[in-house]
C-alpha cells in the first residue's frame, strides 16, 4: 500500500492580496506552504507539490516532486493524478496548499476511513443559523440541518478518484465533489476549526494566533570538521575568500566553516551529515561550492516546517586572521540561508599554538545551529 498526498499551491490567491501569493506569504516566519508541506511529513508514503510556473525556483528548496498545476483547482489536482499513474499509489490525500494548520488527527482519520470507503473528508457541521441576504438587509433563512462546511485532506482510493477526474465535465468546488458526481460514496470524518483555509487577508492574523498558542519545538544540532593546508594562495572560508600562504586540501571547496554549519543544521533535523546527502565517493561533488550543500540543508529545514533561531560558528586557527572577515563571512551565510545577520555568528580563536591548528597544518571549525518551529 503507497499512500500520497498531493498539495495543490498552483493558485495566485487574489482574494487574500500581498506581494506574493498566500501559499508564499509568511506565517509565523516560514512560507505558508512550508507549514502545509511538514503537516504531511511522515504521514504518507509521497508528498507531491503542484505549483504555478511562476513558483518553480521558490518551490524547488522543498525537494519534492513538482507538478505544474492547471487553470482551475480541479485542472490543478487533475495533473498531480496524471503524474501519479503508474506509481503504485493505493490511497491519495488531496490538500489545499493554502490550509497550513492542518493536524496530524485530521490526515490520520481520513487514511483510516479509505480503508472502509472509497472516499473521506473532514467537514464541521454547520452551528450559525443560516439566512439570505441583499443589500444588506435579510430576506429569508435557511435550514441548516445536514450542512457541513468541507475541508481537505479530501481521501480517495487513487484509481476512482484519478478515473473520475478524467471523466468529470469540470467546475467541481472540490474532490468529494468530482467524486460523488461519479457516483463513490464519501464518509465524512471530523474537521477541525483551525484547519482553515487562508482567504482574506485577516485569516492570516487568526492563522498567527493559532499558531502562537501552539507549543514550540526547539531543536539543536552541533558540527565539527577539519581540513589540512595544502599549497595555495586563498582559502574559503564561511563563502568568504581568503588570501593566505596556503590553501585548504579536500574533495569540495574545502569551506571547513560552512561544512560544520551544514552539518550542525542536519544534526539539528537528525538528517545525517553533509557526507550522507553528498557522498565523497560520487565525482559530481569533487569540487562543489559549499553552499550548494548549506542550500540543501536550509531546504530540509523548510521542508520540516522549521527555520533558523541562530547559528555559531567558531573557527580555529593560528592563520589566517579572521577578525577582518568576520562581517563578510556572517553576511554571505546569511545570504545563503536566507536568514537575517543577526541570527548568524561567525567568530575564531587560535588553540594557542598547540595540536595541529596550532602548527597550522590544518584549520578546524565548530557550529551550532538552533531551529524552531511553532
Ligand atoms: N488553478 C489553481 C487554483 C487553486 N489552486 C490551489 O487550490 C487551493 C484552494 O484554492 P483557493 O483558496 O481558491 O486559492 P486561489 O485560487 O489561489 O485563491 P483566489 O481564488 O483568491 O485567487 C489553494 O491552495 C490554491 O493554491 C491550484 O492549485 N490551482
Ligand atoms: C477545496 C476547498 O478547500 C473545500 O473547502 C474549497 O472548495 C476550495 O477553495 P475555494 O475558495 O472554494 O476556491
Amino acid at each position: 500500500m503507497t499512500t500520497a498526498a498531493i498539495i495543490v499551491a498552483a493558485g495566485r490567491g487574489t482574494r487574500a492580496g500581498g506581494d506574493l501569493p498566500k501559499q508564499w506569504q509568511i506565517l509565523a516566519g516560514i512560507p505558508v506552504l512550508a507549514h502545509t508541506i511538514a503537516a504531511f511529513a511522515g504521514r504518507v508514503d509521497r508528498v507531491i507539490l503542484v505549483i504555478h510556473p511562476d513558483d518553480r525556483a521558490r518551490a524547488a528548496g522543498f525537494g519534492l516532486p513538482m507538478v505544474e498545476g492547471g487553470a482551475t483547482r480541479a485542472g490543478s489536482v487533475r495533473h498531480a493524478l496524471d503524474w501519479l499513474e503508474g506509481q503504485g499509489v493505493t490511497k491519495v490525500l488531496i490538500h489545499d496548499g493554502a490550509r497550513p494548520l492542518v493536524s496530524g488527527a485530521v490526515i490520520a482519520s481520513v487514511l483510516q476511513a479509505l480503508d472502509t470507503s472509497t472516499g473521506a473528508a473532514p467537514a464541521l457541521p454547520v452551528t450559525d443559523a443560516l439566512w439570505r441576504g441583499e443589500a444588506g438587509t435579510v430576506t429569508g433563512t435557511a435550514p441548516r440541518d445536514g450542512l457541513w462546511r468541507a475541508q481537505t485532506p479530501q481521501g480517495f482510493r487513487f484509481a476512482e478518484i484519478l478515473a473520475a477526474h478524467r471523466a468529470h465535465p469540470g467546475g467541481a468546488a472540490d474532490d468529494v465533489e468530482v467524486a460523488r458526481w461519479a457516483g463513490h460514496a464519501v464518509t465524512i470524518v471530523p474537521g477541525d476549526e483551525d484547519n482553515m483555509k487562508l482567504t482574506y487577508p485577516q485569516d492570516f492574523i487568526r492563522a498567527e494566533k493559532i499558531l502562537k498558542g501552539r507549543d514550540m519545538d526547539i531543536r539543536l544540532g552541533n558540527g565539527y570538521d577539519v581540513h589540512a593546508f595544502t599549497t595555495g594562495d586563498q582559502v574559503w572560508l564561511c563563502g568568504v575568500n581568503v588570501p593566505h600562504d596556503k590553501a585548504l586540501l579536500g574533495h569540495s571547496d574545502a569551506d571547513v566553516g560552512m561544512h560544520a554549519l551544514t552539518d550542525a543544521i542536519y544534526g539539528a533535523l537528525a538528517e545525517g551529515d553533509i557526507g550522507v546527502h553528498f557522498p565523497p565517493s560520487d565525482p559530481q561533488w569533487k569540487g562543489a561550492e559549499s553552499h550548494i550543500f548549506l542550500r540543501h540543508a536550509m531546504g530540509r529545514v523548510a521542508a520540516r516546517g522549521y527555520r533558523i533561531a541562530n547559528c555559531d560558528v567558531t573557527l580555529v586557527c593560528e592563520r589566517p586572521k579572521i577578525g577582518p572577515h568576520q562581517a563578510a563571512m556572517r553576511a554571505a551565510l546569511a545570504g545563503i540561508m536566507g536568514v537575517d545577520m543577526d541570527r548568524i555568528s561567525v567568530k575564531a580563536t587560535t588553540s594557542e599554538r598547540l595540536g595541529f591548528t596550532g602548527r597550522e597544518e590544518g584549520i578546524a571549525a565548530l557550529a551550532t545551529c538552533a531551529l524552531v518551529r511553532a
